[in-house]
């Protein structure tokens, strides 16, 4: 059986305004169900990226498929229904209400008038805006948030396979930004689809990637995994964009698998499964969310406090903050230096 194809590939794209190259020679694809964030300095060539893949950039060189398909076999109105797209700036129509704005695809695609309704309170009901408060309302009636969020649901409603999002969060604040973020994440209706996303936020990158694709004047720098690009940076370019975040990063992006081979060795503890009395951390917990645990754990005999990795069914391990991040260091260095 062939590969089925990845859900968007983009060949060799190239697009100039006047002398300036704005994306040169970039090529990635995104297999159907991942998302891959587009990352970069402001001006790096991120949106006009993005609006390539539904065609409100025309490049001047190389192709999209969708799904195998070349994007421009379709008229491009066609391929945009058929794609949700969520921006910065919203961008929600000011005269329709709230149930209107997130109704307008799938009125445009003919769905069923009662099938529509149903749709967007659920979308509503989902993304936490009760339909019976705001379906009515009009977006200046809304906070930045709730517009935000209505943007979502309206890229949503007619439940396209592939979203593209251009700085969803970007004009929040960043405790709602945080959020919102949170919410997207465990978003039933997002596990499923494929997703582009920019944004020049590292940390939102991270949280949300399956592959980063960091660009800079318009030229791929490195495409990876966020924890490739983080341990293993290409150039130095890479390298100094995370700087800043380094350590922030790797203790999310490590998780304790990956230090358990560097801790010394250390008496197991037997448990047994009714047994409550370990607040024990699964292999798959990042370093910081052991580190989190550690900040609220009793001192046990030794003066240190202590939590607990689980290493088998019947075993856990126990983790001070001195074994922890010893073993965390020489895991970053051990993996730096894999190939
Ligand atoms: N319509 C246009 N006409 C002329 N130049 C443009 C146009 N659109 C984008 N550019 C230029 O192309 C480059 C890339 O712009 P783009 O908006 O893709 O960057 P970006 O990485 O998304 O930036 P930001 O993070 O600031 O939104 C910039 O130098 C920009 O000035």
């Amino acid at each position: 059986m062939p590969e089925p194809p990845p859900a968007i590939e983009a060949r060799n794209l190239r697009k100039h305004y006047g002398a300036h190259a704005a994306v040169q020679d970039v090529s990635f694809r995104v297999e159907a169900g991942q998302t891959l964030v587009l990352l970069g300095p402001s001006g790096c060539g991120k949106t006009t990226l993005l609006r390539m893949l539904n065609r409100l950039v025309e490049p001047d060189s190389g192709t999209v498929f969708i799904n195998g398909q070349d994007a421009r076999s379709q008229p491009a109105e066609q391929l945009r229904r058929g794609m949700g797209y969520v921006i910065q700036q919203v961008g929600l129509l000011p005269h329709y209400t709230v149930a209107e704005n997130v109704a307008v695809v799938p009125r445009l695609l003919n769905h069923a008038p009662a099938a529509v309704a149903a749709r967007t309170n659920e979308l509503l009901t989902r993304l936490h805006l009760p339909p019976e408060r705001f379906a009515g309302q009009y977006p200046s009636q809304l906070s930045g948030g709730q517009q935000q969020r209505v943007g979502l649901a309206r890229a949503l409603a007619a439940d396209p396979p592939i979203v593209l999002l251009d700085e969803p969060f970007g004009a929040l604040d960043p405790i709602t930004r945080a959020s919102i973020r949170r919410e997207f994440r465990e978003l039933p209706e997002l596990r499923s689809k494929t997703m582009v996303l920019v944004t020049h936020d590292v940390t939102e990158a991270f949280e949300l990637a399956d592959q980063i694709l960091l660009l800079d004047a318009g030229q791929v720098q490195q495409l990876g995994p966020p924890r490739e690009l983080l341990l293993r940076p290409a150039n130095d370019f890479v390298r100094r964009f995370f700087a800043a975040e380094q350590l922030a990063l790797q203790l999310r992006a490590l998780r304790l698998e990956d230090v358990l081979g560097e801790l010394p060795e250390a008496i197991n503890r037997v448990v047994t499964n009714n047994e409550s009395d370990f607040n024990t951390l699964p292999l798959t917990a990042s370093v910081q969310l052991a580190l989190e645990q550690l900040s609220h754990a009793p001192a046990r005999h030794s003066g240190e406090p202590v939590v607990w990795m689980r290493v088998s069914d019947s075993t856990v391990r126990p983790l001070t903050y001195a074994t922890l991040m010893a073993a965390f260091g020489r895991a970053v260095r051990r993996l730096a230096a894999e190939d």
